[in-house]
């Protein structure tokens, strides 16, 4: 470690000691937060695998292409589709083998759901819809065709929905790098791209498009179309559920609706052109919500509105940006409409620890409130509740076909309404744990899958660390006993049940769920540090939010475009403007909507003292 960087770690270590960068005034707790990014970006980048890609010119691919090609300025393959997962550090040194503890140990004893446990206000169903969006929109794990069976030991298997499951090994391709004997590939492209809606290839791409007007296949009651089998039509169908799919056909209508406007102010445009354009401007959109919506509502802390807004903005803020451009650094004028794409010396990519951090299925509950929008007793914002929907019924095509009957319109305002589970032990979903998974088509498994015990399997088997050489790694202080992780007993008698007193056996899964959590945050802070890192790389990486992030890539009216847009609310009112002033009371679409909107507060956001 450089001298500089050694001193900078030691500021770091001395205020986790005293658990106090969150407690710190905003503008330092922000600075904070800078020096540990740059700490990782420095130590918790590392490469998977060789990239064997070409220089081309950048002049020709002003576009987002079919499989993620041709983004990074000089090699035309980084971030493409099949391209390794990287890391952001060495594989698990744990001498416990796959098995140990045994994973549908793990699911049954401290993951299973036992009573459905909220998020209160803070985080309702769509915002649960969203990260399955944005996931499916990064990542995928290509699987290999030898299959495995776990069966649950006897001393459970009473109590286990599934004795038994079988599924498909993680893909290893071996590869020669000294650190790694071997990586696995991404089906989907890691880039912001959208290719959520757009597709991962150009097969996928050709799917969804009309070949008209530059716009994508949509159906007439606003969902999306389905094939003769009744899988949708879209970008990325695999294990779709009505709360997804719905998010997948609000952002073709933003894409069609980009469409429209790009065509009224230049009628010369084909639709080659006008499709080009309105998928870099809907993917920004997409990129710009997560970034200082979704996420300022998962992080809800004065300290993380000033980070996320400053990733976006820069310190100097949005009026400073439009006024005078991107003309001082990333920390001023923000990541986005940087000089030149940033990857800090390693090829991007979206990392295995970074899939791991975000299993977040525990968000998913047993039941969708359906609401009545008809109503015109509900003077209050509060539309009456008509029955509850059992989960199971809105995956896949079944829920394809209840979410044509239930509509847009209902289903979004339910999802509103509706909180979505608490990342914690001991709530996740129980229809889960008996699933019929998708192939990559959309189509139905033959054999169910126990996901809670997967889940622990999976990270094992791609040797993401455990919970404490994770820690460690990530520059945090490691646990020495259960009490610092938890103070709730009852959770320190059942992982003594599970680990004895081992602590560097436990699972990733199982401590980032009963990590204690940060006043505001809906994730734990191991998550959380990993977030920091990536959240940024997912911008200041990809040419198309830094050098070609212009008007001449995306127009000028493409660029106002994404300027004025701030919020997923934006993005409803645009197409639905009676829904949220007639159902709506909340600052974010993505909180519980007849909850409070954010208290006025007249303190400057970087002179306040913390949340
Ligand atoms: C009804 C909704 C959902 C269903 C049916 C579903 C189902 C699945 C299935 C079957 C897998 C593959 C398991 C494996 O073989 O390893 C998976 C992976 C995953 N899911 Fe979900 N999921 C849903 C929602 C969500 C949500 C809300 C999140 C939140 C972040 C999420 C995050 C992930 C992640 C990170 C992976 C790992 C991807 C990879 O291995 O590359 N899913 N999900």
């Amino acid at each position: 470690m450089a001298l500089v960087d050694a001193i900078l770690f030691c500021a770091v270590h001395l205020v986790d000691k005293l658990d106090a960068w969150h407690r710190l005034p905003v503008i330092i707790g922000a600075a904070y937060l800078g020096i540990r990014r740059h700490l990782h970006q420095r130590y918790n980048l590392l490469p998977v695998g060789k990239i064997n890609g070409q220089r081309y010119n950048t002049e020709e691919f002003g576009y987002r292409t079919a499989d993620g090609k041709c983004n990074h300025p000089s090699d035309d393959t980084i971030g493409s589709q099949g391209t390794f997962l990287g890391r952001n550090m060495p594989p698990s040194t744990s001498p416990y083998g796959l098995l140990e503890p045994h994973p549908t140990v793990v699911a049954s004893k401290l993951l299973a759901r036992k009573k459905f446990i909220d998020n209160g206000k803070q985080f309702n169903m769509i915002a649960c819809s969203w990260i399955q969006f944005m996931i499916h929109d990064w990542v995928d794990h290509l699987e290999d065709t030898e299959q495995i069976e776990i069966r649950a030991p006897e001393e459970i298997s009473s109590g286990c929905p599934l004795k038994s499951f079988k599924f498909f090994k993680t893909k290893k391709v071996s590869i020669d790098l000294c650190h790694l004997k071997n990586g696995s590939p991404n089906t989907r492209t890691p880039w912001w791209d959208g290719s959520v809606i757009y597709g991962n290839d150009k097969e996928g791409m050709r799917r969804v498009r009309t070949f008209k007007d530059g716009k994508l296949k949509i159906s007439e009651d606003g969902l999306l179309q389905h094939n003769e089998k009744g899988i949708p039509i879209s970008g990325d169908v695999r294990n779709c559920w009505a709360g997804f799919s719905l998010l997948q056909a609000l952002f073709v209508k933003e894409h069609n609706a980009v469409c429209d406007m790009l065509k009224v102010y230049y009628p010369d445009l084909d639709d080659e052109q006008l499709f080009r354009h309105a998928r870099l401007v809907t993917a920004a959109v997409i990129a710009k919500i997560h970034t200082i919506d979704w996420t300022v509502e998962l992080l809800k802390t004065d300290t993380l509105q000033v980070g996320m807004r400053v990733n976006w903005y820069g310190l100097l803020g949005k009026k400073f940006k439009e006024l005078l451009g991107h003309i001082l650094g990333s920390i001023l004028s923000g990541l986005v409409g940087l000089k030149k794409p940033k990857d800090h010396g390693v090829p991007y990519s979206l990392t295995e620890e970074f899939v791991s951090t975000y299993r977040m299925h525990s968000l998913l509950p047993e039941t969708l409130v359906l609401r009545d929008i008809t109503s015109s007793t509900s003077e209050d914002k509060h539309p009456p509740i008509l029955h509850e929907v059992p989960m199971r019924e809105l995956v896949g095509i079944e829920g394809e076909r209840k979410l044509s009957t239930i509509g847009m319109e209902q289903m979004l305002v339910s999802l509103g309404h509706q909180s979505c589970g608490a990342l914690t032990l001991w709530n996740y979903p129980s229809w889960m744990r008996n699933l019929v998974a998708h192939d990559i088509n959309g189509e139905d498994r033959p054999d169910p899958v126990d996901m809670a015990s997967l889940e622990i399997y999976r990270d094992r088997e791609r040797e993401v660390p455990r919970y404490n050489e994770f820690r460690r790694n990530l520059m945090m202080i490691p646990i020495s006993k259960w009490g610092d992780l938890t103070d709730d007993e009852e959770v320190i008698k059942a992982l003594y049940d599970v680990y004895g007193d081992d602590v560097e056996k436990l699972d990733l899964q199982v401590g980032l769920m009963a990590e204690k959590k940060i006043k505001g945050f809906a994730i734990s802070e191991t998550a959380f540090f990993l977030f920091l890192l990536i959240a940024s790389r997912r911008l200041e990486a990809d040419r198309f939010f830094t050098s070609s992030f212009n008007s001449k890539t995306y127009t000028e009216k493409g660029l106002e475009w994404v300027n004025k847009t701030e919020t997923l609310k934006d993005v409803i009112d645009r197409h639905f403007p009676e829904m949220t002033r007639k159902w709506m009371t909340c600052s974010s679409a993505f909180s519980v909507w007849d909850s409070m909107p954010n208290p006025v507060n007249y303190i400057p956001l970087y002179l306040r003292l913390s949340t």
